[in-house]
């Protein structure tokens, strides 16, 4: 690989693009993830039951290797992604040839884009594709269904959060690792109701990334764990 010392210039570029990319994805994916969990809280429930079962009840904080032994966190991540994708579309792709693809023709430089939010609704992929069911992630002895969730998309593709390929997104394993640790920490710390009974909605509003367009009301309280010490 050929080595160039990077100027000024593109070090701004290349930190604009990473701040920009990771931080508004990242929390919108977090603010879809909780809006279901307040509208479900049997998943709520069962997430943070998973959570009781790895930590101590002292423990003030969930850390990074806490969650590798937590598969319907990740699961509940994955639906998240995977119903309320942050980006409906991945950035523009171009042909470098003439191409054809499913039987139309894209003449060379031609801007390619993939329907991202409608591969993870698919009807013929996903069994009820609009509703919000982690276990859809899991398999029965509880650990995590890795055909279900090849999310680089290297096997087959069923959903794409983070596009696919080359120009997959680099910043996929931060953000997973992120939303993972963010989610089992508000859970584990606060219980999360609905202000109006079960009245979450869940309409969309375009803008940098998909957004709530009526961001999420909760109402917030400490959960009573047994505390050591
Ligand atoms: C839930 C969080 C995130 C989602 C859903 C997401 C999704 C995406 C998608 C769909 C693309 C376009 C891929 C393509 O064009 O094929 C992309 C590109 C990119 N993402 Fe992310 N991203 C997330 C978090 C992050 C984070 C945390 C970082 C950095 C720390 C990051 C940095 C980037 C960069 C720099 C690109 C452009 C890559 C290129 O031009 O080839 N993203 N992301």
């Amino acid at each position: 690989m050929r080595r160039e010392s990077l100027k000024k210039e593109k070090w701004l570029v290349y930190a604009q693009s990473f701040s920009m990319q990771g931080t508004d994805t990242t929390s919108t994916a977090l603010q879809w993830i909780m809006a279901n969990l307040v509208k479900h809280p049997r998943i709520q429930e069962k997430l943070f039951e998973e959570i009781q079962g790895v930590v101590d009840a002292g423990q003030e904080e969930i850390r990074e290797d806490d969650l590798h032994k937590m598969p319907y966190l990740k699961a509940v991540v994955l639906e998240g992604l995977r119903r309320h994708p942050p980006g409906h579309f991945v950035l523009p792709h171009a042909v470098t040839q003439d191409t054809i693809l499913d039987g139309f023709r894209v003449p060379k430089n031609g801007s390619v884009n993939f329907m991202v939010a409608e591969m993870g609704w698919d009807a013929k992929v996903w069994e009820d594709p609009m509703m919000f069911k982690p276990e859809r992630f899991m398999n029965s002895d509880n650990s995590i269904d890795v055909e279900a969730f090849d999310i680089t998309g290297s096997k087959e593709i069923k959903m794409m959060p983070f596009g696919a390929g080359r120009r997959i997104c680099p910043g996929y394993g931060l953000a997973m690792l992120h939303l993972e640790y963010f989610l089992a920490n508000l859970i584990w710390d606060f219980k999360w109701v609905a202000v109006d009974g079960d009245s979450v909605d869940l309409s969309e509003k375009q803008e940098f990334t998909v957004v709530m367009k009526n961001p999420l009301e909760a109402l917030v309280s400490r959960r009573e764990r047994a505390r050591v010490g």
